[in-house]
């Protein structure tokens, strides 16, 4: 069996951009599930604009999120990340890629089911560890037994991003193949 990736086809992304129409598409689920990576792939997929939550954050502040939770702490954090993330939706239409604790900030949630049509990567625990242990960017995760910090954040937070309009199983498939799996997530949606 060949390993070339196949190019998305041009139907499957009629379809999904035709169920999408004009609303926002908002990458949900934890840290390392992929919403950055898969997020902008399907943005340039779609021909629709791509921003990443956390790096607008970034770039308003002049500050890492790292610096920014040292500095204020997560709660003003949250506050800031509500409000940046209002101001997306409000701006869009666009793909937006959230970080992992926005949608699970009831404001934030608000803002998402009422301006976007939400989907969730849901990643096994081993996965997101595999993804996440290799950089240490994500001040949550410093504590002294990060996977299982991990996991409880798995366990409070899984029920929450369940309330998505959309799942996709996150697993180690090349990226194209999330890409593609997306799309047809979004082709397949009920019309209203
Ligand atoms: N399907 C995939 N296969 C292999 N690697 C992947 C896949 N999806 C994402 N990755 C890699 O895993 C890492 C984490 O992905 P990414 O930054 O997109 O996660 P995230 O959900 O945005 O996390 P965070 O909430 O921390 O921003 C990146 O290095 C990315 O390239
Ligand atoms: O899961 C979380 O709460 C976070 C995930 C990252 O994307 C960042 O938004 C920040 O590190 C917090
Ligand atoms: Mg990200």
């Amino acid at each position: 069996m060949s390993d070339v990736m196949e190019p998305v086809s041009e139907a499957l992304i009629e379809r999904a951009k035709a169920a999408l129409g004009r609303r926002n598409l908002v990458f949900i689920g934890l840290m390392g599930a992929g919403k950055s990576a898969v997020g902008r792939m399907t943005a340039a997929a779609l021909g629709i604009p791509f921003i990443d939550s956390d790096h607008e954050i970034e770039r308003v502040s002049r500050m890492t999120i790292s610096e920014l939770f040292a500095a204020y702490g997560e709660e003003e954090f949250r506050a800031l990340e509500t409000r940046v993330i209002k101001r997306l939706l409000n701006t869009g239409p666009r793909v937006v890629s959230t970080g992992g604790g926005a949608y699970i900030n009831e404001r934030t949630r608000r803002h998402i089911k009422k301006q976007g049509l939400s989907i969730w990567l849901n990643a096994e625990l081993d996965v997101l560890w595999e993804r996440v242990n290799k950089r240490d960017t994500r001040p949550l995760l410093k504590t002294e037994n990060p996977k299982q910090t991990l996991e409880k954040l798995m366990h409070a937070r899984y029920p929450i991003y369940a309330e998505a309009d959309l799942t996709v199983i996150s697993r180690d498939v090349k990226k194209e193949v999330m890409v593609e799996e997306v799309l047809a997530a979004l082709a397949a949606m009920p019309k209203k």
